[in-house]
């Protein structure tokens, strides 16, 4: 998916939210454990009921990778799934890979091309030559790690170097990279407070902000400082909306808190 058609969804659903799709089976209502793949059963269930409400989901491949062969199978299945029902929905692989060049390229090639996700998560640590084999796949994105909502980002992210942030290095050096045109960030919700600082120096880029519900982060202060003219924004909310109810409504109750979610964004997106 393009970022002008991702505009445009959201511009249609009046929503920037973006589902995560982060499935505990110690978590998911019990009826479902009888499904051949409660997994992805679980994930059905809840795309079905929220794919109006969002313009995103982004499964967190650590949650699928815990289960060996069968949980890469959910994930497979989900992704299948969103691409053939809902192809107008941005898919996200959480996945924060990034290594050598030769072998980042097959990070690529598995989330890009096998599986077919719009983007991946990328960690900026190795440098350029560990981020450029993304980029090379000119209809995909990236997402690069900037400044991550859990306390660690401050070990690092927020460190100084040659009187710069480490954070601001990684958004100012990857800018000049080949194909940077294909970026996004992760800047975590719970960080808000940096966010105009961020849009100082990529204004234009898409921010993936995980970190709303759960973790605490407000939603109206990240559109206030994080706001661009196209948005800009995709608010990521998992726990808070997947495990809203572990009965037999899940499905719905889940729908009822995205949709909580997406109309203060219809709300914020009308006097925006
Ligand atoms: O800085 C980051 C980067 C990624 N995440 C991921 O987003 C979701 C958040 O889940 P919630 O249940 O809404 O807290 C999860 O997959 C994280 O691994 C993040 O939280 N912060």
């Amino acid at each position: 998916m393009t970022t002008p058609q991702l505009i445009e969804q959201i511009r249609l659903k009046k929503s920037f939210l973006c589902i995560g799709l982060d499935v505990d089976l110690s978590k998911i209502p019990e009826h479902l454990l009888k499904e051949e793949d409660p997994i992805f059963a679980f994930n059905k269930a809840i795309i079905d009921a929220t794919h109006q409400l969002c313009v995103a989901y982004k499964p967190n491949t650590a949650f699928y990778e815990a289960y060996g062969l069968k949980g890469w199978k959910s994930l497979e299945r989900t992704i299948q799934y969103l691409n053939q029902k809902h192809p107008e929905i941005f898919t996200i692989a959480d996945a924060k890979r990034g290594d050598i060049g030769n072998t980042s390229s097959m990070y690529a090639k598995a989330f890009f091309e096998d599986l077919g996700f719009d983007s991946v998560t990328v960690a900026p640590y190795m440098g350029k030559d560990s981020v450029e084999p993304f980029l090379e796949f000119k209809e995909k994105h990236t997402i690069l790690l900037a400044l991550t909502s859990n306390e660690g980002a401050f070990d690092f992210q927020t460190k100084t170097i040659d009187g710069k942030e480490v954070y601001k290095h990684v958004l100012e050096t990857s800018k000049t990279w080949k194909n940077s045109e294909n970026l996004m960030y992760v800047v975590g919700a719970t960080k808000a407070e940096y966010l105009a600082d961020i849009r100082s120096i990529i204004p234009n880029s898409f921010l993936l902000v995980p970190g709303v519900g759960a973790q605490g982060g407000n939603l109206q202060d990240v559109c206030k400082y994080g706001m661009n003219n196209s948005v800009g924004l995709l608010i990521n909310s998992s726990r808070g909306i997947i495990y809203a109810s572990n009965g037999k409504d899940f499905a719905e109750v889940s729908a009822e808190k995205a949709r909580e979610l997406q109309q203060e964004m219809a709300t914020i997106l009308d006097v925006y």
